[in-house]
């Protein structure tokens, strides 16, 4: 079966992702899109794919089975619950949304429809290099994870657009997210430091240091740097009982000249998460096919932006924000058989 998707934000992230599901992935074809700007839309659909005037038409529309919303954050809700109201399973970036309500309104609406609609777009949990590093700490060798220090740099982001905010409720939920993922673990408070500011982008508060405490005692800390002019840098390490566990470098060819030896790193995400985002559509696409989603969920992007408004209050405060979650619905546990499947034994004490 080829799965018929409708895309809807055709900006840059949306552009490439049409790219991966025109030119790289099978099993699917976009059939549609749709953006504020039509031109923009126009220009990114391949031949035969139809330009609708406004999200929700493309989501009503017969032709499209499964949607993938590439909009700004703030349209994310209207777009979800349409598509949930429709009953068409849905990629989001992220962030999901953008306030608490808003990812307690999505919840409800898939616990409502009675099953995943919604996959969330974060991508580290595809990338190979992460998943080796969930397995090494799930396996146990290295006993209980104690610190997980994540580094989050960006070589610069849109003036006007990225605002003072989006450190904090954009770029922090990647790694909110992944440390949850890693650490098994829920954020429970989080605080913010604020170092001296880089003079590489006066009108932004950048960079920011951020502490997230897991429900478990783990201690994560975050560098969000967002203007660190050399490239896209994520690296990650974790601390255990017994050793360290750590992402590896990213290959890349070495050249030696008279400057010294040295290796290309990453301009952006799309360099950097190459294969991340390619193996989260794979997965997302037999998902949808199936009629439901895999992966990230609602409840993770509910998650990410309660970690986000903690971050924000802490700011406000320099104080630690504690964070509150619902209780998880049923709908987001992963049946256990599942979840070993894929990503290993579950945690156990080395020795135990
Ligand atoms: N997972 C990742 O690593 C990653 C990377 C980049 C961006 N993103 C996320 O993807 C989303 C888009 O980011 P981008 O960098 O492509 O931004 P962008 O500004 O380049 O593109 C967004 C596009 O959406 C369109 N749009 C906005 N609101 C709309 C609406 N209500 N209806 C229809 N079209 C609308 C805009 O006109 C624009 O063309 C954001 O949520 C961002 O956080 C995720
Ligand atoms: O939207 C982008 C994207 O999510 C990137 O992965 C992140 O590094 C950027 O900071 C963010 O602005």
């Amino acid at each position: 079966m080829t799965l018929s998707v409708g895309v809807i934000g055709t900006g840059m992230i949306g552009r490439d992702h049409i790219r991966r599901l025109t030119q790289v992935l099978s099993g699917v074809k976009i059939v549609a899109a749709t953006d504020i700007d039509r031109g923009r839309a126009e220009a990114a659909v391949p031949d035969g794919a139809e330009v609708f005037d406004t999200p929700r038409a493309l989501i009503q529309s017969d032709k499209v089975q499964a949607i993938v919303i590439c909009s700004w954050g703030p349209a994310h809700e209207e777009q979800l619950l349409a598509c949930i109201a429709a009953g068409k399973p849905v990629f989001c970036e992220k962030p999901m949304v953008t306030s608490e309500a808003a990812a307690l309104r999505v919840i409800e609406a898939e616990i409502a429809s009675g099953r995943r609609l919604v996959q969330v777009g974060f991508m580290r949990r595809f990338d190979a290099d992460y998943r080796r590093l969930k397995a090494v700490i799930n396996g146990g060798t290295l006993g209980a994870p104690l610190m997980y220090h994540s580094v989050h740099r960006n070589a610069s982001v849109p003036a006007g657009l990225y605002t003072s905010e989006m450190p904090l409720n954009d770029t922090l939920v990647h790694d909110a997210d992944i440390s949850r993922w890693l650490l098994s673990d829920e954020i429970t408070g989080v605080e913010v430091r604020l170092p001296r500011r880089s003079r590489q982008n006066e009108e932004l508060r950048d960079p920011h240091l951020v502490l997230l405490h897991m429900g478990s005692g783990a201690i994560v800390d975050v560098e969000i740097s967002v203007n660190i002019a050399y490239g896209y840098d994520i690296r990650g390490e974790v601390s255990c009982e017994l050793g360290v566990a750590a992402l590896p470098n990213r290959p890349a060819t070495v050249i030696s000249d008279a400057h010294g030896i040295r290796q290309a790193i990453p301009e952006d995400w799309r360099e950097r998460f190459i294969e991340a985002y390619d193996q989260e559509f794979r997965e997302w696409i037999a998902a949808a096919a199936a009629g439901t989603a895999t992966g990230p969920s609602a409840w993770d992007g509910y998650a990410a932006t309660l970690t986000a408004d903690a971050a924000l209050r802490a700011v406000a405060s320099g104080g630690l924000e504690r964070i509150s979650m619902i209780e998880k619905p049923r709908l987001y546990e992963i049946p256990a058989v599942l979840a070993a499947e894929q990503f290993g034994a579950p945690f156990t004490r080395a020795g135990s």
